[in-house]
């Protein structure tokens, strides 16, 4: 049995009689990003999904840190240390954006978001205002921060950079990379090559539910992938 901190072994799954996804297999080590790139459609946000509990396999498995997680529910998964972000940011209009950053816990401190508020001080000034009010680009962004605050040991995102300013993408790449140096792995959906090139270990390119192509970080990178994700 792999004691890779993340395993994905044949993977399919779908919606009903839909099979979306098949034969998906990675494994991800303590440390390490993974990005999933592809072209719209072609299963991203299935896989997301099926791997944070959200949607049930038809056939294969997921570990992590050896342990088989593929039957557990979402909560069951997170509370072994799995987040999702998921590509919807998860904000709840009418609450308070510091509402939305503490409902989930017991107390209403926001020390675990300081480091976040110093990359992100538009959401430190927004506090009181409710998250409906904020922009799309401002919601993914706080979404993005309620997820990297929890500091689990793996972290799914998908898409976070969708409407994100360039300057605010940097920032997030700043943030996965210090999750990275403490050991936690990130598994990214992402179309932004300038993001990948920033935080990926590896790459892999998926076309019509499958993977079609796995790549190393690198000076090639753009070039190698980019045809791949031509439309
Ligand atoms: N709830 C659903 N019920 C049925 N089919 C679905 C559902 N969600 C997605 N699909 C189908 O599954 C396939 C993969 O969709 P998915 O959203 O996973 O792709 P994606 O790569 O994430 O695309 P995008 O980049 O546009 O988000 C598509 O054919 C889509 O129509």
């Amino acid at each position: 049995m792999s004691m890779q901190q993340f395993t994905v072994q044949n993977l399919a799954t779908g919606y009903g009689d839909l099979q979306v996804l098949q034969d998906i297999s990675f494994d991800v080590g303590a440390g390490e990003c993974l990005c999933i790139a592809g072209r719209n459609g072609v299963g991203k946000t299935t896989l997301m999904r099926a791997l944070s509990g959200e949607l049930p396999l038809i056939s294969g498995g997921i570990q992590m840190q050896g342990t088989e997680i593929s039957a557990l529910p979402t909560n069951r998964r997170h509370g072994l240390g799995l987040s999702y972000g998921p590509q919807d940011s998860v904000t709840f209009a009418p609450l308070s954006v510091k509402e939305n950053l503490t409902l989930h816990y017991q107390d209403q401190n926001l020390e675990r978001y300081e480091h976040l508020f110093a990359l992100f001080p538009r959401i430190r000034e927004r506090l009181e205002q409710s998250a409906g009010s904020l922009s799309g680009g401002e919601r993914k962004i706080l979404s993005f921060t309620r997820v990297m605050a929890e500091d689990a040991q793996v972290v799914l995102l998908d898409e976070p950079t969708e409407g994100v300013a360039p300057e605010n993408i940097d920032h997030m790449a700043t943030v996965i990379r210090s999750t990275l140096q403490a050991r936690h792995s990130v598994i990214v959906v992402e179309q932004n090559l300038s993001l990948i090139e920033a935080i990926a270990d590896r790459v892999i390119v998926m076309d019509h539910g499958a993977i079609i192509h796995e790549t190393a970080n690198g000076p090639e990178l753009r070039n190698e992938i980019s045809n791949l994700l031509k439309v």
